[in-house]
């Protein structure tokens, strides 16, 4: 059942393009969009929140365009990077504040705070002022600020990058809890340990194009091919000295490999060239770190791009 959807997206802002033409399409659960710094995650956001109008192409939030029709906006929690709160108000007060920017019925906003703030176990510090939370609390009010309405759809925009990991693993107890709830959650990241943690259905994001969706295993397939990852020591001519031997890698980044071998076999004979050929070798991974020889893939084809 298709809840959130994009067709051929293109946006950006004056005159310079950081979408290229997306394509989605998500149902309820809990879903991923993986995407190096840059890569357009916050701009599709917007987009897809009905903030930012695309300049071509198409947004439906169960069946309705945000931007053609603005009542849908409220079908949509979003929970920035950043959130904005109040800094003199407490959390609950600015809980409190957003139930009358979002209109709920004047006989629901108590209630309706009460609740988020429940959810999130929120309760110890409901009453303390915003500039005085912390990074990671912030960000969990801003969660409960998106839950508010209890939209069918939540964006969630790096919603653990400044929490503790006990902290991050509880927020994303609670996020599978509202998706096994309904809840429709695009949850955006740049950290490869997030997304195999998270989810099993990734998208990938790459300057402003769908790279990739899938598993986290089936990703690298998609995207790298079968292979080992080698860490290598030293920083010369890796590239060079692995031609020169007969193999189709290339550095991914100064002291990294992403080779693509058949077999067991062809890595053995591989290492001991690299040996003979004077390369130090620290460490042989085979194809399970999956979304880490993506990013790795990514960079390289960046890298590539700019030289
Ligand atoms: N308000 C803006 N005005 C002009 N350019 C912008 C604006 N916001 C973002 N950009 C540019 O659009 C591109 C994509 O940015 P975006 O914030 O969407 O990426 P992202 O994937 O969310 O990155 P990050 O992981 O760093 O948050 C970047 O090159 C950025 O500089």
């Amino acid at each position: 059942m298709s809840v959130l959807s994009g067709v051929d997206l293109h946006a950006g802002y004056r005159g310079r393009t950081v979408l290229h033409g997306v394509d989605l399409d998500f149902g309820p659960g809990l879903h991923l969009l993986l995407g190096p710094n840059g890569a357009g995650k916050t701009t599709l956001f917007r987009v897809l929140a009905g903030v930012l109008p695309p300049s071509r192409g198409r947004v439906l939030i169960q069946g309705r365009d945000p931007h053609a029709r603005p009542e849908a906006k409220r079908l949509v929690g979003v929970a920035a990077h950043r959130p904005a709160l109040a800094p003199r108000l407490s959390a609950a007060d600015n809980l409190r504040y957003w139930t009358r920017v979002l209109a709920l019925p004047a006989a629901d906003r108590d209630r309706r705070v009460r609740e988020v703030i429940d959810l999130l176990d929120l309760g110890s510090i409901a009453d303390q002022r915003a500039d005085t939370l912390s990074r990671g609390q912030t960000q969990r009010v801003g969660l409960a600020k998106a839950l508010l309405a209890e939209p069918p759809v939540l964006l969630l925009d790096e919603p653990t990058a400044a929490v503790d990991p006990a902290v991050a693993a509880r927020l994303r107890d609670q996020l599978r809890g509202l998706a096994a709830a309904g809840h429709t959650i695009l949850v955006s990241t740049h950290e490869l340990a997030e997304a195999s943690d998270l989810a099993d259905d990734v998208t990938v994001l790459h300057r402003g194009r769908v790279a990739a969706r899938g598993a986290p295993s089936t990703l690298r397939e998609q995207l790298v091919g079968h292979g080992y990852r080698l860490r290598l020591r030293g920083t010369g001519d890796l590239a060079g000295a692995l031609r020169r031997l007969g193999y189709p890698a290339e550095p991914a980044t100064h002291d990294r490999l992403l080779v693509d071998v058949p077999d067991e076999d062809t890595v053995e004979t591989l290492v001991a060239d690299l040996v003979r050929a004077g390369v130090g070798i620290r460490e042989v991974t085979p194809a399970g770190n999956a979304l880490e020889d993506v990013y790795l893939h990514l960079q390289e084809g960046a890298s590539a791009d700019a030289g």
